[in-house]
């Protein structure tokens, strides 16, 4: 009897669909299929895979099969009616990339974050196009709470903010960069335009040609850009970067809306002050939250947009979804 080949351990970096793309250990890649349901893996899945027998590949050669998605750290993903969309698991961190233009959605950028703190990921927000000199200006006065939260103090801050001219001061930009991201595994997210490709092109270089073979061997040649992918900044591979769309639609519908205080860490602050324990923080007498909705630059207020924000998200969640 033929003996089961061994199932060997690789770090899934690029998903299409069902389809994916699995590294082993010495670095060498190939396209992989899931066994079943439970096998179905997501950029930064460590998994177990089965190289395909012989003459049972679909042409490609290179192909297995993944048996199982080994124990995830985390997994962020976001949730609509409809459908629940993974963007990637065992994360260090998530880079929001926003810019001066064109104008950021506050709601969007607040969902993110939302996700992230819930699936327990560290955030960072940059704002990129500082050489635009009026729109930036505008654009990190409306970080103001984002960038004070937690506390006046700089070591108190709860998020870090970071400007950014990805293409008038690169070098500077991927310095500053590098350092934050080295040693870690850093998703990047953002909308349309923020300047995710020239991060990406400016931290790992050659990657425009990496997902050109990528994409090209998952989707047999049509151009896609639906793939979520992971770069090694360093030849060690020790430094990720995983680029994934998807920013627009940010559904979190996951969570329960009595749970989003907690992960709105300005509202967080204030809610054991609430009267009733179980407070909703929109309508009841003795809420410690509301009393702190002023539109003032202090680290303590909650600003009026992100407790709207709050506000909508809880009607958002409190639908019925059917
Ligand atoms: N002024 C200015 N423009 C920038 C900066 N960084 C990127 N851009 C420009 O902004 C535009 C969008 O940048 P991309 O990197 O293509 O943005 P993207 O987020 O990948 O956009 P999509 O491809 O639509 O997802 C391009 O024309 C860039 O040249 C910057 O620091 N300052
Ligand atoms: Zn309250």
């Amino acid at each position: 009897m033929a003996q089961a080949p061994a199932r060997l351990e690789g770090l899934v970096v690029a998903s299409h669909g069902r389809h994916c793309v699995v590294e082993s250990a010495g670095g060498e890649r190939r396209i992989c299929h899931p066994r079943g349901k439970k096998s179905q893996a997501v950029v930064g899945d460590r998994v177990l895979w089965q190289p395909a027998a012989p003459g049972q590949g679909r042409g490609h050669g290179d192909e297995g099969t993944i048996e199982k998605v080994l124990e995830r750290r985390n997994l962020l993903y976001r949730q609509d009616e409809v459908r629940t969309k993974s963007f990637a698991a065992n994360l260090d961190q998530v880079l929001i990339l926003i810019a001066a233009e064109p104008v950021f959605s506050e709601s969007q950028l607040a969902r993110a974050l939302i996700a992230a703190e819930a699936a327990r990921i560290t955030p960072l927000i940059a704002l990129n196009k500082s050489d635009l000199v009026e729109p930036f200006a505008r654009a990190w006065e409306r970080l103001w709470p984002y960038r004070h939260m937690g506390g006046e103090q700089d070591t108190q801050h709860h998020y870090r903010v970071l400007p950014l001219s990805l293409s008038e001061s690169g070098a500077v930009d991927r310095d500053m960069l590098m350092h934050l991201l080295a040693g870690k595994t850093t998703l990047v997210l953002g909308p349309s335009g923020a300047g995710k490709s020239t991060l990406v092109n400016l931290l790992v270089p050659g990657a425009s040609a990496q997902t050109g073979e990528i994409s090209q061997a998952l989707n047999s040649g049509r151009h896609t850009t639906t793939t979520t992918t992971l770069y090694w900044i360093d030849p060690q591979r020790t430094t990720a970067l995983i680029d994934s769309p998807g920013f627009q639609e940010f559904g979190l519908r996951h969570l329960a809306p009595t749970d989003l205080a907690r992960y709105m860490p300005d509202i967080a602050a204030h809610a054991e002050g609430c009267r009733f324990y179980n407070c909703t923080h929109l309508h009841e007498p003795g809420c410690a939250v509301q009393a702190q909705v002023r539109d003032e630059q202090d680290a303590q207020a909650i600003s009026p947009q992100r407790y709207r924000i709050y506000g909508e998200l809880f009607a958002e969640l409190s639908e019925s979804p059917y």
